[in-house]
């Protein structure tokens, strides 16, 4: 044993083991010595300027936006991934913002507000907005706080240089990519935050540069003292504290595991996508983020099977910018050549609620999806001149996914909106034919029941398992108290799913699966047994659903599916899994 591994353990003896819990934000293990990371909050200045002292407030802060601008490009330069220059671009387009410094600038010029605190006002004012949204919207507030102590700091001459032990556990309330991006420079060994959601920017990046991370753990940063010997368990979500010897052991044994068990999922991902008799099969990525395509590019997936668009909401009441847009759908195309890569329109309502005005009683049955769309014809033109500008570049490399259809009626308006917008482009640019291919989600049990006739009207078709399941059984997806109900296993799911290959077969029309049974390795395999051989899923699940799918023949999967096609219960389902497990 050596002295380091021996001082550790002797420190640990004496103290009690603690497990705090959190969200899995990074997959992995870590061990090593805590550091506490506390940003410095900058303070601003509480008195009213004089107008003579304007000019000078302006002129500081024009200063600060471009040194910030300066500080964040050096930043992209030290950096080689592609997503995370993008990343700090998204930095660069907030300080760009001309309402941001009209915003600043009226309240330096009309309320005689000195820089700091102008622009800590005008950025409240944005974070208040965040707060008011969910989840996703809410997680990027860290982003806009970074922006704004960066320029404050500016303002007040502060250095805010971070440093932390090379190697040790950072603990921290939450971080802003700039943090994880630097602190990661620094060698640490895993993350662990207070707040944050496993969809946070941080997270996203923890992820993609391999830290391990478990977010959400609640008062983290306050219970856990400097300097003490952590186990983080980034699979489970869990934080050790003070671990025993035998726990110690325990974790070493599990990360010389992981590490053999990397060693062979780079293999498999490297192996070809054949079934053990030699079908052959598309694994793709289901991804919202520009951050995720390391991740994509890393376990090898053969494209984007669902780009979730949502994320483009940026602002309160308002989806992103076309041009915002654009820049979005050219970094997925460049990262993922020479794949393709679906883009689902704006998925708004449901589980995915911004702000529409008035709050509906039953919002997974209301307003969403391409009925919103259709009624905001202006937001729905926007994004699709977005997409198909993009399309002309990446010839057949685009495909239009919508969601939510659940009538024909819908897609004979779609098909128009698209001509016209198509004109509106050829006019434009002198293109004579846009090479894109129009998909429908089938996610609505009475689109599925006629699937074939809804497959004539179109290229391909994808089955959102998610959102089909819930109203195939009646079971809302996100009601903790009904989560026993909802069982994508479900064979009711199955032979909805089964209807639609068989119309997707009569029609010649491709069928996917991008929702989470796709991730799901032995249901993977089944769906490979109804005929369905494209399959879309977070980057995460590819390699071992991979691993499922080349182990066994297209033959025993053939009757894996016959046999789930039999089930009557949803223990039925299991037990056929568990079989075909067992015959492994
Ligand atoms: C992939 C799906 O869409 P969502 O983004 O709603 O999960 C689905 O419903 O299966």
């Amino acid at each position: 044993m050596d002295l380091e591994k021996f001082t550790m353990m002797k420190d640990s003896i004496s103290k009690e083991e603690i497990v705090l819990s959190g969200a899995p934000a990074a997959p992995g293990i870590a061990m090593g010595k805590t550091s506490l990371y506390q940003r410095s909050r900058p303070t601003v200045s509480s008195q009213n300027i004089t107008d003579d002292e304007i000019d000078h407030q302006l002129s500081q802060f024009e200063k600060a936006l471009g040194e910030a601008k300066e500080e964040i490009r050096k930043l992209q330069d030290t950096q080689e991934n592609g997503e995370i220059k993008e990343l700090l671009q998204a930095h660069i387009e907030m300080i760009n913002d001309p309402d941001l410094r009209k915003r600043v600038e009226i309240e330096i010029k009309k309320y005689n507000q000195p820089a700091d605190a102008a622009i800590e006002k005008v950025f409240g004012t944005y974070l208040d907005l965040m707060d008011n949204q969910q989840g996703l919207l809410q997680e990027r507030s860290i982003d806009i706080e970074d922006v704004r102590d960066r320029l404050i700091h500016i303002i007040n001459n502060n250095d805010i240089q971070d440093e932390i032990e090379q190697g040790s556990i950072l603990i921290a309330r939450e971080l802003s990519p700039r943090e994880v991006i630097e602190f990661s420079e620094q060698n640490i060994g895993g993350i662990v935050m207070d707040r944050g959601g496993t969809t946070s920017h941080a997270a996203i990046l923890a992820r993609s540069m391999q830290i391990p991370t478990v977010v959400g753990v609640e008062n983290a940063s306050t219970s856990i003292a400097g300097r003490e010997l952590v186990i983080l368990n980034g699979d489970r979500g869990e934080v050790l504290v003070n671990p025993t010897p035998a726990t110690q052991a325990k974790y070493e044994e599990l990360m010389a595991r992981a590490a053999d068990e990397q060693s062979e999922m780079e293999k498999i991902c490297k192996s070809p996508n054949t079934t053990s008799d030699g079908a052959s099969f598309s694994l793709q990525a289901n991804i919202e983020f520009k951050e995720e395509l390391a991740a994509v590019r890393s376990v090898r997936a053969e494209g984007i099977g669902l780009l979730r668009t949502e994320s483009l909401y940026l602002r309160h009441d308002q989806f992103g910018e076309e041009k915002q847009q654009k820049a979005f759908y050219h970094a997925i195309l460049e990262g993922t050549n020479p794949h393709p890569v679906t883009i689902r329109l704006f998925d708004a309502g449901g589980d995915k609620f911004f702000d529409q005005g008035q709050q509906e009683h039953n919002p997974f049955l209301g307003w969403r999806g391409i009925r919103m769309l259709l009624d905001e014809r202006a937001l729905f033109q926007e994004q699709l001149r977005a997409i198909l500008e993009t399309a002309v570049q990446y010839p057949g490399r685009v495909r239009l996914l919508v969601p939510m259809v659940s009538s024909l009626q819908e897609i004979a308006v779609i098909k128009e909106v698209i001509k016209e917008t198509e004109e509106e482009l050829a006019a434009k640019t002198n293109t004579t034919h846009i090479d894109i291919q129009l998909g429908i989600m089938v996610e609505v049990p009475s689109v599925a029941m006629q699937a074939e006739h809804y497959a004539e009207q179109v290229d391909f078709l994808s089955i959102g398992t998610n959102d089909l399941t819930q109203y195939l059984l009646a079971v809302d997806r996100g009601n903790e108290r009904i989560s026993g109900l909802y069982s994508q296993r479900h064979p009711a799911v199955w032979k909805m799913i089964r209807h639609v290959s068989e119309a997707g077969k009569a029609t010649s029309r491709p069928v996917s699966v991008c929702g989470e049974l796709a991730s799901d390795p032995v249901a993977a395999c089944c769906l490979l047994g109804l005929g369905i051989n494209e399959l879309s899923m977070t980057p995460g699940a590819l390699p071992m659903v991979k691993k499922a799918l080349c182990r066994h023949s297209l033959d025993e999967m053939r009757k894996l599916a016959a046999q789930v096609s039999e089930s009557i219960t949803v223990s039925d389902v299991e037990d056929a899994f568990v079989k075909f497990l067992a015959n492994e």
